[in-house]
């Protein structure tokens, strides 16, 4: 058949049936016509190309895409991109597969055989200055958007220069589209490392929803036959968790061989280290991405929403970026989400209470709408549910509409630390006619649970998406990636691990821009203890000092919330405050002059201080070492005793000065850390300073005490340990002393 001529107008009619565009199609034609193998092909036109010579291979019909690929094989230069891959990038249709993949011509005649000879690739064209617009015409096709945000402008700018690029950007932000649009736009594969399949496979289906062919390899993978489509090219973006990347290293480098990689993308960069608040040791060995394609001078693109400066530098180091690797950094703060701390026993007693509003809404939302529908039957709670409406009323306007309260208070996320927790408060819920769901990685295989062969968690997943689950009762495996645009509360029901987590998590609510509140209900009476299971020693501090700083947060009574939460990523807060938060609304604690319980604090952990590390060292102890014949528990017992911990330093206050109960002394303790008057004596980490030691400024503090006891100065910084959760009982003592010392003044 080789040779045979064929209407040219047929193979525009079938690329055209395929899905291309009619112009591309045409284009492509009668560049082959008039390329340097039209004389061998023996065409003739009748438009502008009408006859072609056609190959039957017996193979499937190749994609116009698949051509552009070996184009793609060149180096990409600076701004510059093939335009008419630009086009083939946006004009495939693709639909979906089962599976949650999406390719451009699944609908399509898949049982062409013909193969067009030797297509070649139109040549490279020049973006230039106006590749912007470009991005723009495929924004606006694709997406909807009118235009790229600043921070996607920088980090696109950066990968059409070649350079690795890091991006920071708030939850909610659009940072997927900095990494979705290199594959539209150059019609190459962009490489997607992500850390959940439920967050891949979220993906999947919204690029699908936009015209963009994508999928998902891995353990998460149900269908064998999507990597081979991945290494023929069909699909424009590829998502692949870390663990899965290492067995696909060899298939990938034919692919940047072949149809070209534009871009590796490392989403939720924060995994990569140690420092973050979800570190994954997969993520770590991406180093392989610079090891393994260092030839094919790939850029990459690392995007998360919650990053220290330490896990940025660690991020860096790890994946072997470059040293002119492009920082594209935006703020943190959220000004549409209203943060608030609030006391809670965190146990089943403390549900009712805690979560009122959340029942009392729905009972109103119910009442509501049974009172405007007066054909359905009243009931919209089940008979069993307690009535909650005398605890609740007040807690609502009588004269909220359904609607305004579905407005007000609509999809709710409960994170809570154990999957217990998931399972008892979604169980609880639902008994007042929420309709809740619990999500944790154990319930993954739950099929028993749902009649469908979906799995649960994708279930929940969708219901949610679909407004059929009203609150999902989650733990942190419900968090990254997801992108419910009305979520309208998320609640930490006890404390979280870190605040990058906590943050990432509250990054859910909001996101459409409206108001929407992040409220953590935790024991304040109690330092936080959840700890990761797998620790080094090493890892334990850190994860110690992200409780330290959860702790913190949550103690705080007199910064602004938003405030804290984006000055702990580094970020300069440019507001005064948010006026949206607790500390904002309440305003920030009455001021205290504790100056004199300072002094005596200090005084008395200046006459017991132990000189221990001397007087280990009579016995050989070094503080990480120690002899054979020194057992721990002689270690603990030695530490018990030279140490002054709190209980003892406290109760030799008491003895001598004021019987003050033991929390306030412990707030006390917490403000004069943070303002460096003493620090932790211990040599291993806790959530609070457990052992005491003066600090430099505390000697000078104490020094100076006896040079001017008669000076009488504020402790302006008392209100950072706010009270509001110690128990009214335990502030008693401390009320009735402090009319004898006079130290209860408003100080400025
Ligand atoms: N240029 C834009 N203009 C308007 N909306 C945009 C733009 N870019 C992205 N968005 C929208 O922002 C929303 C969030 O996008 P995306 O999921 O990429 O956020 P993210 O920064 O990755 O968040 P997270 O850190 O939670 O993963 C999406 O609904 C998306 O459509
Ligand atoms: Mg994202």
């Amino acid at each position: 058949m080789k040779g045979e001529a064929v209407d040219g107008d047929a193979v525009i009619a079938k690329l055209v049936e395929m899905g291309f565009k009619y112009s591309l199609a045409v284009e492509t034609l009668t560049n082959i016509l008039n390329g340097p193998w039209s004389t061998n092909l023996g065409a003739s036109t009748s438009s502008n190309c009408s006859k072609v010579c056609v190959k039957v291979s017996g193979k499937r019909q190749s994609n116009i895409l698949d051509h552009f690929g070996t184009k793609m094989q060149t180096k990409r230069s600076k701004f510059n991109v093939a335009k008419d891959a630009l086009d083939a990038g946006s004009k495939v249709s693709p639909v979906m597969e089962g599976n949650g993949n999406v390719h451009p011509d699944m609908h399509r005649d898949t049982k062409i055989t013909s193969e067009i000879i030797a297509v070649d690739f139109p040549e490279e064209l020049c973006l230039g200055a106006d590749w912007e617009q470009q991005v723009s015409s495929l924004l606006r096709k694709h997406f909807g958007h009118a235009s790229l945000k600043n921070f996607q402008r920088e980090a696109l700018a950066a990968w059409l220069s070649n350079q690795d690029c890091l991006v920071l950007a708030a939850t909610g932000s659009g940072k997927s589209l900095c990494f979705q649009i290199p594959a539209l736009l150059t019609g190459k594969v962009v490489v997607v490392i992500s850390p959940l399949i439920s967050l891949m496979h979220d993906q999947c289906l919204k690029l699908a929803k936009h015209d963009v062919s994508a999928c998902f390899l891995g353990s998460g993978q149900p269908d064998k036959s999507v990597e081979k489509k991945v290494m023929e090219g069909k699909y424009g973006l590829i998502y692949v968790c870390p663990e899965s990347f290492f067995w696909l290293i060899k298939p990938l480098q034919s692919l940047a061989a072949g149809r070209g990689i534009a871009l590796f993308a490392i989403d939720e960069v924060h995994c990569v280290s140690k420092w973050g608040h979800d570190f994954r040791p997969d993520y770590r060995k991406l180093s392989v991405l610079r090891e393994n394609f260092s030839t094919f001078d790939i850029p990459l693109m690392a995007l998360t929403a919650t990053a220290t400066n330490h896990v940025r530098k660690d991020v860096i180091q790890c994946l072997c970026m470059s040293k002119e690797t492009k920082i594209v950094l935006t703020s943190f703060y959220h000004s549409n989400l209203r943060f608030s701390v609030k006391h809670s026993g965190t146990s089943l007693e403390t549900y009712k209470k805690d979560f009122h509003v959340l029942i009392g809404d729905k009972q109103h939302l119910d009442r509501a709408e049974d009172s405007d529908n007066t054909s359905v039957p009243c009931g919209g709670f089940h008979g069993e549910s307690p009535d909650l409406s005398q605890e609740v009323s007040g807690s609502f306007e009588m004269s909220d509409s359904p609607m305004e309260l579905k407005e007000r208070h609509g999809p709710t996320i409960i994170y809570v630390p154990t999957r217990k927790e998931t399972l008892t408060i979604a169980k609880f819920l639902c008994g007042f006619g929420i309709k809740a769901k619990a999500y944790n990685a154990k319930l993954i295989n739950c099929l028993f649970l749902y009649s469908c062969q979906k799995s649960y968690l994708r279930q929940v997943h969708e219901e949610f998406h679909e407004d059929k689950v009203e609150v999902v009762v989650a733990t942190v495996a419900f968090g990254m990636g997801i992108n419910k645009l009305n979520v309208r509360r998320i609640i930490h029901y006890g404390w979280p691990q870190s605040l990058e987590a906590y943050y990432q998590e509250a990054g859910r609510a909001g996101r459409d821009g409206k108001l929407a509140d992040c409220i953590l209900f935790a024991n304040l009476a109690r330092t936080p203890t959840l700890l990761p299971s797998r620790r080094s020693e090493n890892q334990l501090k850190l994860a110690y000092k992200m409780l330290s700083d959860c702790h913190r947060y949550g103690m705080n009574t007199a910064n602004c919330r938003a405030r804290s939460l984006v000055e702990y990523f580094g970020e300069h807060f440019s507001h005064e405050k948010c006026y949206l938060c607790d500390v904002c609304i309440k305003g920030p604690p009455e001021r205290l002059n504790v100056r004199e319980e300072a002094d005596i604090f200090m005084q008395v952990l200046a006459a017991n201080k132990k000189p221990y590390a001397l007087s280990w060292g009579n016995s050989g102890y070094i503080a990480d070492s120690y002899d054979d014949d020194i057992t721990h528990r002689e270690v603990k017992r030695r530490r018990y005793v030279e140490k002054l911990y709190l209980k003892l330093l406290v109760s030799k206050i008491r003895k001598q000065y004021m019987a003050i109960d033991m929390s306030w002394w412990q707030g006390l303790a917490r403000v004069m850390e943070s303002e460096g008057y003493i620090k932790e004596g211990d040599e291993k980490a806790h959530v609070q300073i457990k052992y005491f030691e003066q600090t430099e400024r505390g000697w000078d503090f104490v020094k100076s005490q006896r040079e001017e006891s008669l000076k009488r100065r504020p402790f302006s910084t008392f209100s950072e340990w706010g009270k509001g959760w110690r128990r009214r009982s335990n502030r008693r003592p401390r009320e009735r002393k402090s009319k004898g010392f006079k130290a209860s003044q408003k100080t400025v």
